[in-house]
């Protein structure tokens, strides 16, 4: 990624960049809506508002050429149905930033008031001639919608504004099919993309059928033509593809029982877990590098992350235990994902501990929390305690880190770019991990140095003393590592 994708950059932009008349024109309008439950302005309704500042085109001529080569060129387009004007425009802003994620290039970005979408088209008739008119001007290949579209939506609208027209979900489908690296991720990815294309082979196949008609189809007979070979060639494929499903969901079983034998064995040797959730490009990947000195993958765009990690840590007190770096959450998450990425959600619902990472120097941080709350509590996680970590510190404004430490009563302020909190965090996590349940004296001999070792690690130390015989320890540890000492208790051996 060369360029910025996140949406608060484009807001910046957008706030110096308001010189042209309509955008003028647009921003004083804006300024009749107070937020939610007014009756919408008429001439608001009316309106195609454009959105400042989306456009991500460079000024630099050889630049623009060569990334027209290979990426597509996007007009995006949502419907603003409820809240203010700002939660329509970062939603778009963010859809931005999706499809730069994805590779292209945003040209444009237009948001429609209306109380519901058209069930036809999306945004109203009218307003999608306009559209059109929009795409010629731009030079825009493709359309992107701000929502899951019915498959006749979009259809319907690509009729009219005459290119390609994707959704929302296609979108977040796509990046995902492009960022997947395990096998098992991947195997997830198409699954999803396969579950969202079975309900939208129709048009393909509609389209299919008239070019197969024109052709003269060899069937011959007219007895058995009561069905067009469209029909038949839709039917066919949306078997094969239910059969291909059927098989990727026996292989992603397969892979999830190697997944839970791991798990297992991390949970025997009672070594505690921290999942890190948070919303995309909030951090997460950052912290983890930060806590851990893992070289993991930070990108500036959404969804780097894409399987999960887990990586050993060690607490300060010398505590060891697990962090597992997830997927990125996002509102309006395409259902079938949810579901596919289960995994790493799972890993979220098992952890002793939640890292909530969310960006503080983002425009809406607390609709970000909700959004990733509604997750974590689908999966089942809602009584894994949760230390919610207020990331970029460094980047955020003072009014914003104040009211969202007021509000989250279990929160620490940090940057894992500059390490600020850091430590305070890590203390936080060593105060919070379960303490291990066995207490016990020991004498071990000094031949036996690994296990001292492993008391350290995996314990929590009370008393050390090196003796004539071997380290005479007092400690707490877990049941596991209690019967392997089980032997050095002074008592026991008389
Ligand atoms: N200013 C600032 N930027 C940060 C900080 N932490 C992370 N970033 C930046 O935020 C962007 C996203 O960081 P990642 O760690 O990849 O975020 P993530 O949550 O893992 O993102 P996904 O895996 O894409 O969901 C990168 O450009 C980071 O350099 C911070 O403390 N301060
Ligand atoms: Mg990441």
């Amino acid at each position: 990624m060369t360029f910025s994708s996140l949406p608060q950059d484009h807001q910046r932009r957008s706030a110096g960049r308001r010189a042209d008349a309509l955008m003028d024109e647009d921003v004083a309008r804006s300024e009749f809506t107070t937020g939610d439950g007014e009756q919408f302005d008429r001439e608001e309704r009316a309106a195609l508002r454009r959105v400042a500042g989306l456009s991500t085109e460079l000024q630099d001529i050889t630049e623009v050429e060569y990334r027209q080569l290979r990426l597509e060129r996007v007009v995006l387009v949502g419907v603003w149905t409820s809240g203010t004007v700002r939660d329509a425009e970062n939603s778009l802003a963010e859809l931005a930033a999706l499809a730069e994620t994805a590779g292209a290039l945003v040209l444009d970005g237009v948001i429609q008031r209306r109380d519901k979408p058209d069930p036809a088209t999306y945004i109203g008739s009218g307003k999608a001639k306009e559209l059109r008119d929009l795409v010629l001007e731009s030079g825009a290949d493709t359309v992107v919608c701000d929502g899951e579209l019915s498959p006749g939506q979009l259809i319907h609208l690509e009729d009219v504004v005459k290119v390609k027209v994707v959704d929302r979900t296609a979108l977040i489908l796509d990046i995902f099919a492009q960022h997947a690296k395990s096998r098992e991720g991947k195997a997830q990815v198409s699954l999803a993309q396969m579950q969202y294309m079975l309900p939208r082979l129709r048009g393909w196949g509609q389209s299919l059928s008239r070019q197969m008609g024109g052709g003269g189809s060899s069937s011959g007979g007219g007895g058995m033509a009561t069905r067009g070979p469209g029909e038949t060639k839709i039917e066919t494929d949306r078997r094969r593809i239910r059969e291909k499903m059927a098989k990727m969901r026996r292989e992603i079983a397969d892979m999830k029982h190697g997944r839970e034998l791991k798990r297992q064995e991390r949970h025997r040797n009672q070594v505690p877990s921290v999942a890190i959730a948070g919303y995309t490009n909030a951090g997460k990947s950052s912290l983890l590098n930060q806590l851990t000195g893992a070289g993991v993958l930070v990108e500036n765009a959404l969804f780097a992350t894409l399987d999960p990690t887990v990586r050993r840590a060690t607490t300060p007190s010398g505590r060891v235990y697990t962090l597992a770096d997830t997927v990125g959450f996002v509102r309006h998450l395409p259902h079938h994902l949810v579901e596919a990425f289960r995994s790493t959600m799972e890993e979220v619902g098992d952890a002793d501990l939640i890292l909530h990472v969310v960006d503080g120097a983002h425009p809406a941080p607390e609709e970000q929390l909700a959004a990733v709350r509604e997750v974590v509590r689908d999966v089942g996680a809602h009584d894994v305690p949760e230390i919610v970590v207020v990331n970029k510190a460094d980047a955020a404004d003072e009014l914003t880190l104040q009211r969202l430490l007021r509000a989250e009563k279990r929160a620490i302020a940090v940057s894992a770019r500059t390490g600020l909190g850091i430590p305070e965090l890590l203390a936080w996590i060593d105060s919070e991990l379960p303490r291990p349940a066995v207490e016990l004296e020991v004498l071990v001999p000094y031949t036996q140095g690994a296990l001292v070792s492993r008391v350290h690690a995996e314990g929590e130390v009370l008393s050390e003393e090196h003796t004539g015989e071997g380290t005479l320890l007092k400690a707490q540890v877990h049941q596991e590592l209690a019967a392997l000492l089980e032997p050095y208790v002074p008592a026991a051996r008389g």
